[in-house]
């Protein structure tokens, strides 16, 4: 990686998910650009085979952030691992490819985000794919991440797949097709057996470009404003404190934790609290750190009536999307099948090969929460609480989804694999004891979005050029800006976001 000595056209802050597709986009365009990551280099070989993805948590690769107790979960704190790495998150993520649902950009554009409706933004996510399947109208070839499917499902899997067909949802073989609802072995970012981050897709083949930077260990502190307009970033890089400048835009791809806490310490955000801060105010943005929301998970665990046999990829082969309640427009649920035992708090789980698991999940949520700076300091993490179940209705979802699981886990198709629920186990059993359950074991589905929100009206935060409001030339790019989170995992929406971010920059449209 070659040392920063330049003026560049663009500086990207993170090399995540979004940051990787932007800055490939911008080189492939004929930008200088330098690229900024305060992890490490993806060296840790765990990153790299998909069966080892829990070791990741809390290795040197992940931020490991914990949020506020929760007030309407029993006072639960939620483990939040986070990518620090060359790839970021999608370099620790589950590796499921999900789009979302069409009415979730519908929305977007709706509420005042112009140019990303699901007809406009299908091309983006078309540009980035190579599906294993072939060109179609949903699906794109040749991009730069590889999308696979799974040839050889854990047997255990496969039988929940058949039990869900049991219960009555339809086997739908594409999700992120013309239609989402139903149950499906899951897309993955998986080529032959490796995973394929952002970082690997997007920005290792052009390494060798002249104009391309990239830098690691070094955290950006501060984005350098001057005369209403940004002109560079402040690094920490290796003890010491660098300017850097570029001619053309700033753009954060720090993620919905990364970017927010930067556009704070730069002293755009809600006024009153900088000022406490003792942080000048470059503009009062008060949507800053607003609007923090995520999926939420709770595990449904099995004892196996036989060997559950290892499995040969990722640990996450099948989900399915259906609705809590049948008058519901679109699905909000997404359950998801693990053939090992996940662990649950207080609760003795069989050992690996003696159990399986379904992590009962929501992916429309209506509780909205915040973040916010502890001090001025760039090294102390924010605060952060997503106020999971502020809104009962969520709660009520999780509750149903949970109950759904369970009773899939007693289809007939399930009957060869299953021993016994081990969690929540017998003595769990009305509605009240479910939600009891699900807030003392609450886990995140790791889809947090919304603190950069984009929009058009006092709380949004940038435009939908994805330029912030009230500073010229930066912008935010990645799962921060989403309005609202989407129906499903957030790394392809994430990754669309840096597509489009480059088209914007560039003039370009598809
Ligand atoms: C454990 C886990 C499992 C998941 N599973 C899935 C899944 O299976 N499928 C799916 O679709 N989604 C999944 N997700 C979610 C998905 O990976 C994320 O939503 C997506 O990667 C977010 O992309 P992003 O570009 O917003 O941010 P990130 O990919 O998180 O990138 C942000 C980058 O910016 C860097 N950064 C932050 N601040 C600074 C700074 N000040 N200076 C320099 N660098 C900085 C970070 O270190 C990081 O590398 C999962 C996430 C996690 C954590």
């Amino acid at each position: 990686m070659r040392a920063i000595h330049t003026l560049y056209d663009h500086i990207v802050v993170g090399a995540g998910s979004a940051g990787c597709a932007l800055t490939r986009r911008l080189v492939d365009a004929g930008r200088t650009v330098l690229l900024i990551e305060v992890g490490d280099r993806d060296d840790n070989p765990a990153i790299h085979d998909p069966g080892r993805l829990w070791e990741l948590w809390n290795s040197p690769q992940d931020h490991a952030y914990t949020t506020e107790p929760q007030r309407h979960a029993s006072g639960t704190q939620v483990f939040w691992p986070r990518g620090k790495v060359l790839g970021g998150s999608s370099a620790l993520n589950g590796m499921i490819y999900v789009r979302g649902h069409r009415a979730d950009y519908d929305n977007w554009a709706y509420q005042g985000a112009a140019g990303w409706s699901y007809d406009e933004v299908l091309p983006y996510f078309k540009r980035s794919e190579d599906f294993e399947d072939g060109a179609s109208y949903y699906h794109g070839v040749g991009g730069p991440l590889p999308v696979s499917r799974n040839h050889s499902p854990n047997p255990v899997t496969a039988a929940f797949v058949e039990a869900c067909q049991d219960y009555g949802i339809p086997y739908n073989d594409d999700c992120n097709g013309q239609d989402q609802l139903g149950v499906n072995l899951i897309h993955r970012t998986i080529r032959d057996g490796r995973r394929v981050s952002a970082w690997t897709a997007f920005v290792q083949p052009v390494l060798d470009s002249a104009l391309l930077t990239v830098t690691t260990g070094a955290a950006v502190t501060r984005v350098l404003v001057d005369g209403g307009r940004a002109r560079g970033v402040e690094l920490l890089h290796e003890g010491r404190t660098t300017e850097i400048r570029c001619e053309g835009d700033v753009i954060l791809s720090g993620g919905t934790i990364g970017s927010a806490q930067l556009l704070l310490l730069s002293g755009l955000g809600p006024a009153d609290e900088l000022r406490t801060l003792g942080i000048g105010v470059t503009a009062d943005l008060p949507g800053v750190g607003a609007n923090l929301h995520d999926h939420t998970l709770a595990p449904v665990v099995w004892e196996s009536a036989r060997p559950v046999p290892q499995g040969t990829a990722n640990k996450l082969e099948a989900h399915y999307f259906a609705k809590s309640e049948p008058t519901l427009s679109v699905p909000d649920l997404q359950p998801l099948m693990s053939h090992v035992p996940v662990p649950v708090p207080d609760v003795n789980v069989p050992e690996e090969g003696h159990g399986f698991s379904v992590l009962a999940g929501t992916i429309r949520p209506l509780s909205r929460g915040r973040m916010w700076l502890r001090s001025a300091d760039p090294t102390q993490a924010p605060a952060l609480d997503p106020a999971y179940f502020s809104e009962p209705s969520d709660l009520a979802a999780m509750v149903r989804a949970v109950q759904q699981v369970r009773e899939i886990g007693e289809e007939k198709s399930l009957g060869d694999w299953r021993a016994r629920e081990v969690a929540p186990g017998p003595y769990v059993r009305t509605d009240a004891e479910v939600a009891a359950y699900i807030k003392r074991t609450l886990l995140s589905y790791h889809h947090q979005v919304g603190t950069c929100r984009m929009g058009i009206d006092r709380m949004a935060v940038v435009d939908p050029h994805l330029r912030v409001h009230g500073v010229a030339g930066l912008r935010v790019a990645d799962a921060s800006v989403m309005p609202s989170v989407t129906s499903g995992n957030t790394h392809a929406p994430a990754v669309m976001i840096g597509e489009r971010c480059a088209d914007l920059i560039l003039g370009a449209q598809l």
